[in-house]
């Protein structure tokens, strides 16, 4: 099977609306890449360039070793899943699964045994004569997935394939693709604005913001080792404290507290420190770099309180910290000591947003 290469893709409008800047990237036939980003960054209309519904301004597009950019969708073999389930109302579960196949001209024999294959991976097979109309909305998504997955396409595109499903049905239904996909050895390319649903599907995620690929790789790093402020805020709930702050001799000032920085060629006069509210905890005696402060805001998420810290010595509510901490203390107008470990601290150049130290 081929793999999906995306060079210095681009489209524009019209001079104010230039939706996609410069997008490049490779998806193996083992890989499930997720385009993610905010609504109206661009991923829509990078995967309609690959399914060919769009045509791009500049760059190219490759499945395997085939120029397809100037190809019609039609001669592209591509399988699409759209968020609106793309269902024929009067058809059957088998003859929403089989019209691909038999417009295709595929012999009878080979329909039946593809139709069979896909509905028992996907738990179909007890529904193949119900019509969509009788259908939940997870089970009409599994029949739009199993359309996509009868024709042994080169590759796979879902558009928020999720999105029309109520919250408890939507984990059903990702736990379902995700295994149903590991085992397809096809790339996957996959769009939403749900980082949940990046961080489980995804071995590899792309996140767009205003057009441009701010950063490229497997989710563990897009959480751990965010490019820049843009990503470090986008992914991650809570969202990560980011704070500015004025830097003094080797250190940036959080209140009266100093934290030390990391070896940088020069220092600037002031620097983004970012933690995550997770990685923030009560100290401990043996913890080196703490602050203090007032708790001010306790906001309860069910397994953690959500709890806002104005820090002793800060002058304005930005170098408000918040920790998620353990339930079993009231922890509302408490004086309280934090540890912020070295380790989960992130430093984001002020101006251009990136991050300072890479790993
Ligand atoms: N046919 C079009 N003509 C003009 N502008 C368009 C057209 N299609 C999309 N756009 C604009 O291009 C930008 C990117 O749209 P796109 O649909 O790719 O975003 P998206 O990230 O998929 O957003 P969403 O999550 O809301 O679907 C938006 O500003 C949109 O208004």
């Amino acid at each position: 099977m081929a793999k999906l290469e995306l060079k210095n893709l681009n489209k524009t409008y019209n001079p104010k609306v230039i939706p996609v800047k410069d997008v490049s990237l490779t998806v193996d036939n083992d890989e499930f890449l997720t385009l993610l980003g905010p609504s109206g960054c661009g991923k829509s209309t990078v995967l309609r360039m690959i399914a060919g519904l769009e045509e791009p301004t500049r760059g190219q597009i490759k499945i395997g070793e085939v120029d397809v950019t100037q190809k019609g969708a039609g001669d592209r073999n591509i399988a699409m899943v759209f968020q609106s389930y793309a269902l024929y109302p009067h058809m059957t579960v088998y003859e929403n699964l089989a019209s691909g196949l038999k417009l295709k001209k595929v012999p009878p024999a080979e329909i039946k045994r593809r139709v069979a294959e896909v509905s028992e991976v996907l738990g179909l097979a007890e529904l193949m004569n119900r019509k969509p109309g009788k259908m939940s909305g997870g089970q009409r998504q599994r029949v739009a997935v199993g359309r996509a997955l009868v024709r042994n396409a080169d590759v796979y595109l879902l558009d928020e394939p999720l999105s029309n499903l109520d919250a408890l049905l939507r984990e059903r239904v990702r736990a379902d693709l995700k295994q149903i996909f590991a085992v397809q050895k096809v790339p996957v390319v996959y769009v939403t604005h749900d980082q949940t649903e990046a961080m489980t599907l995804s071995t590899k995620v792309a996140l767009l913001n205003d057009g441009y690929v701010q950063q490229l790789d497997p989710p563990e790093l897009i959480y751990n080792h965010p490019a820049n402020l843009f990503v470090a805020g986008f992914v991650g709930s809570p969202q990560m404290n980011l704070l500015t702050l004025p830097c003094q001799g080797r250190s940036a000032m959080l209140g009266n507290f100093q934290i030390p920085l990391p070896d940088l060629p020069t220092v600037p006069p002031q620097i983004i420190l970012g933690i995550r509210p997770e990685n923030v905890r009560i100290a401990q005696p043996s913890d080196t770099q703490t602050i203090q402060g007032r708790v001010f805001l306790v906001e309860n998420l069910g397994m953690h309180y959500l709890v806002s810290v104005k820090v002793e010595g800060s002058p304005t509510a930005a170098t408000t910290v918040r920790a998620l901490l353990p339930t079993d203390q009231n922890w509302n107008n408490e004086d309280i000591t934090l540890a912020l470990p070295t380790e989960d601290i992130h430093w984001f150049d002020v101006q251009s947003g990136h991050t300072l130290v890479r790993r």
